[in-house]
């Protein structure tokens, strides 16, 4: 049986983020992949150049069409820009049940744009966090949610458990932002106990859409019915291979390769 996966974020002209790097990672995953764009950006590796919001209406009858027919067996969100659509996205999601929730708590573009309005903040805390299977945020977004500045290990410990007792089931503090390190750790906090997910820094400035391609690659994997941890451990491998064999596009921050991981796969395979 096909699994099929739903992301509801912003539209990435560039195509490295967003809905595009969403789709992208689905697909290579093997999952049916499906969108709600809440609002479409201009833009490209050398930044946003301008934002654009769809009518909640158009927001809420994308979710309805998709909720009719096409029953997702995953969601993840992105950019969801304004507290009118986290409402509506967070009744969507309690109304029909839907299991398997990503939330990706875009806020900011790595050029500095801002994805979330400042009024927004409160609705994704008390509205959609609760309602998250994992919530996925970098080590700034992290300290927005919690208010707590994350400087060692300790601190980020202390904002995830913070963020499972607000409400979300498993959190995941992702550590791109952590410049000090050679290492690169993404920590996930179960409820229970840690889990730490290390991989080796890669010097590379093409990291336009790493928070988007990761989250959708989790999404895919508890779409198939993985377990978290087990559906981290896929999307820590798809997003070190789409780094490590970037693509060299654009002059600015250029996006990661989607294909990657699976092309390695298949000649890990034929060997
Ligand atoms: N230079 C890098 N080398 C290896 N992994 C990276 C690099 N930058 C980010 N990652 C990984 O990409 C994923 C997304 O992290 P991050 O960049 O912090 O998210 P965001 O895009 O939301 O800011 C994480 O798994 C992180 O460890
Ligand atoms: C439409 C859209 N959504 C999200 C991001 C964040 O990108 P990143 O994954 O690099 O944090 C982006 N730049 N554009």
């Amino acid at each position: 049986m096909v699994k099929k996966a739903l992301t509801i974020a912003g539209s990435d002209s560039g195509g490295g983020a967003g809905i595009q790097a969403d789709l992208k990672t689905f697909q290579e995953l093997d999952v049916y992949g499906m969108s709600v764009i809440t609002a479409v950006t201009a833009q490209n590796t050398t930044g946003v150049q301008g934002v654009y919001k769809v009518p909640l209406e158009g927001i809420q009858e994308q979710l309805q069409s998709i909720a009719e027919d096409l029953r997702p067996d995953a969601i993840k969100t992105g950019m969801l820009f304004n507290s009118d659509t986290i409402d509506a996205v967070s009744r969507f999601i309690e109304f029909y049940e839907m299991k398997h929730v990503v939330v990706d708590p875009v806020m900011i573009a790595k050029g500095g744009a801002s994805l979330l309005q400042n009024e927004a903040v409160k609705a994704l805390k008390e509205k959609l966090l609760p309602l998250a299977t994992i919530v996925t945020p970098n080590i700034p977004e992290a300290e927005v949610l919690t208010g707590i500045k994350i400087v060692t290990m300790d601190d980020r410990k202390q904002v995830a458990k913070l963020l499972h007792i607000m409400g979300a089931k498993t959190v995941m503090i992702k550590g791109g932002h952590d410049q000090g390190r050679e290492e690169m750790i993404d920590l996930l906090y179960d409820g229970q106990q840690f889990h730490t997910f290390s991989s080796n820094r890669i010097p590379t400035k093409n990291t336009h859409g790493t928070g988007c391609t990761f989250s959708a690659a989790i999404t895919a994997q508890l779409a198939k019915g993985s377990s978290v941890v087990q559906a981290v451990k896929v999307a820590k491998d798809f997003i070190q291979a789409a780094i490590e064999e970037d693509l060299h596009i654009g002059s600015g921050h250029g996006p990661t390769n989607h294909w990657a991981y699976k092309r390695n796969k298949v000649k890990i395979a034929i060997k």
